[in-house]
């Protein structure tokens, strides 16, 4: 039997239109006729399971071979095969008609959307024609005393189809590559397109006489029989020389969507940007992706790990995969056993949750900032560390520091260092009047302490350096200053001279005897547009990047240093200033170059001094 005929579709040649159109991503086309092969391959095995095939299922795997002389590259398999009907129907008509399908509907769209949706026309069998002339496909179907079956086509309208000579059931594909696309040809290049993209695929495929797939992933067994170092080997499979994972979060659900996967909590620090597209997306255990964007969370992108879900469409562009239903329904999904998750280690194993803070503390609070939802169930775990190294949560924290850190306004005032050690003083002068001070020094830290202060009740936060450490808390109390208001002003016109620099604001204030001579603080305001447009919180922001810094410096009326410079003459009292306030600055560890030179000139005279 012979038969050429012409497939019935309507673009006449839509070959060079498809060629061109997915031109970016032709190594495709191995996963799609792989896919192909594997489909068959199960097929059979489940007529098997029926009793449906009675016969010899013999080694059921996939063979890749390719030969570089004859040009060619065959995919093979054992499969259920195909009848010269069934040929017809499947490839004619359905490879076929997809391709034109494809054509039509995405003449316009550009080539990224292209790639994404070339599996989901029937185009996947189609699409070897990215790299081949001619393809021949020489088939036998399981189906009892059928003929084998040879099909060849050049990418045109015309095939051929004929009996062959096939002994075992089952189809070989054969590509006859096409001369611009020779890179197919090396077999490491092959070698490298089927690690990509076909390392779990649920049936063996073999390559040069090694077979490179596991066929049963990790995530697709279940949790109760794995040990956590099954998971941190698989995680040190797909991210070789990478740090142990802190944790991780088996997924599996069949409804209302099909979704499977390990997800993994890396150590990430700050590193925002570096830690993205490590997340792997598969449909059915075949490779699709590993840009997850809008399938997953914008904040769970940091994790690592597999996802595999045959819902998740992949034929569409970006804004249809924005509003898709079982999208948004996986990313809820994702969400919540996240979530789940940390709350379940923070109850059974607090010590342990404390430790792995440092690592896990900007996923969570980056998590808390970009989704209302995370944050309603982060909020009861979500840790604030103290300088002491102790860890509360907010509720625990709100109790500790109610006591004291209350002011006039019943508002709650928590104080923070950024900097423990450049902020030493004012930690200490805090700790002194029995407040406590928290740590918050990564780089969402500014956001997140803006969240807080609009998601807790009366609660606001102040850098310790922010006001002298009387007013930090504002409390009815204040300070009696033992100096007239003359001499106030007197000292005040003084030191400001002294100082004489525009963005330092000299303002004499009635602090306790013990307290330094000259305390400089930034306004908390003033400091946080700062920082906030320093991590890149927002255009409106940018003015205030030229800004200078605008410092209070409180002289303290009741330090003795006070009344010896008001005693002094001229000369003396501005050196005595201007030894004060560098002390303030040397505190604030603001005084370098020729200023901390004068500083250690001056301190030296002084010294010397009768
Ligand atoms: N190796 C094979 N063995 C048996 N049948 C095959 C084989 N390859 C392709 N077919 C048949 O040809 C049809 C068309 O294949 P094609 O890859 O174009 O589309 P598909 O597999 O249906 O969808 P997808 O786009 O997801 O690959 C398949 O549905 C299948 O029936």
């Amino acid at each position: 039997m012979q038969e050429t005929g012409s497939i019935s579709i309507h673009t006449e040649n839509i070959f060079p239109i498809i060629k061109k159109f997915l031109y970016s991503d032709h190594e495709i086309f191995l996963r799609e006729l792989v896919s192909n092969a594997v489909d068959a391959t199960q097929k059979l095995k489940s007529l098997a399971q029926l009793g449906e095939y009675q016969g010899e299922a013999g080694e059921l795997k996939v063979t890749v071979s390719v030969d570089k002389e004859k040009r060619t590259i065959t995919v093979s398999d054992r499969g259920i095969g195909m009848t010269a009907d069934e040929i017809k129907k499947y490839i004619n008509q359905i490879a076929f008609s997809g391709a034109t399908e494809f054509v039509e509907k995405y003449k316009d769209k550009d080539a990224s959307a292209k790639d994404q949706i070339i599996g989901q026309f029937g185009l996947g069998f189609y699409s070897a024609f990215m790299v081949a002339k001619e393809v021949e496909i020489f088939s036998r179907s399981y189906k009892e005393g059928s003929e084998a079956a040879r099909w060849v086509c050049d990418g045109s309208t015309e095939f051929t189809l004929e009996t062959a000579e096939k002994a075992e059931r089952g189809t070989d594909v054969v590509l006859h590559v096409a001369e611009d696309s020779d890179e197919f040809l090396e077999a490491t290049r092959l070698r490298g397109i089927l690690e990509k993209y076909c390392r779990f695929l649920p049936i063996e495929i073999e390559f040069e006489g090694t077979v490179i797939n596991q066929t049963q992933p990790l995530w697709t067994k279940q949790p109760s029989e794995l040990t956590d170092e099954d998971y941190t080997k698989f995680y040190q499979e797909l991210y070789p020389f990478s740090e142990k994972p802190l944790f991780w979060i088996h997924l599996n659900v069949d409804y209302p969507f099909n979704l499977t996967g390990i997800l993994y909590f890396p150590k990430v620090k700050d590193e925002l940007q570096l830690q993205r597209n490590k997340i792997q997306l598969y449909s059915r255990q075949v490779f699709i992706t590993d840009e997850v964007k809008d399938v997953v969370p914008e904040f769970l992108m940091l994790l690592h790990g597999v996802l595999d879900s045959p819902d998740i469409p992949l034929n569409v562009s970006r804004s249809f995969l924005q509003a898709d239903a079982n999208v948004r329904k996986i990313n809820q999904y994702i969400t919540k056993k996240v979530a789940d998750k940390l709350a379940e280690i923070f109850r059974k194993e607090r010590s342990s949750f404390e430790e792995k803070w440092s690592d896990i503390n900007l996923f969570v609070k980056y998590g808390m900032l970009s989704d209302d939802k995370f944050y309603d169930r982060a909020k009861d775990f979500a840790l604030l560390q103290s300088v002491a190294g102790k860890f509360y949560t907010f509720g625990e924290y709100t109790e500790l520091v109610q006591a004291n850190q209350v002011d006039q306004n019943g508002q709650t005032v928590l104080l923070y260092t950024t900097d423990e050690e450049a902020q030493h003083a004012y930690v200490v002068a805090a700790q002194e009047r029995g407040y406590d001070v928290l740590n918050f020094n990564g780089p969402l830290d500014p956001h997140f302490i803006g969240l807080l202060e609009q998601k807790l009740e009366k609660t606001t936060f102040k850098r310790v350096d922010a006001d002298t450490i009387g007013k930090l808390i504002e409390k009815e109390e204040t300070a009696e200053s033992v100096l007239s208001d003359d001499e106030k002003t007197k000292l005040q016109e003084l030191f400001a001279k002294a100082i004489n620099n525009e963005h330092m604001h000299v303002q004499v204030e009635a602090l306790a005897p013990q307290d330094a001579p000259v305390i400089i603080t930034l306004p908390e305001f003033m400091r946080r547009m700062k920082d906030m447009q320093r991590v890149g919180g927002g255009g409106g922001m940018a003015m205030f990047g030229s800004l200078p810094d605008s410092y209070t410096v409180s002289v303290n009326a009741n330090n003795p240093v006070a009344q010896r410079v008001l005693k002094a003459d001229d000369e003396a009292a501005t050196k005595l200033a201007k030894q004060a306030f560098d002390l303030a600055l040397l505190a604030q560890g603001l005084l370098k170059g020729e200023a901390l030179t004068q500083f250690v000139k001056r301190s030296a005279e002084l010294l010397a001094a009768e």
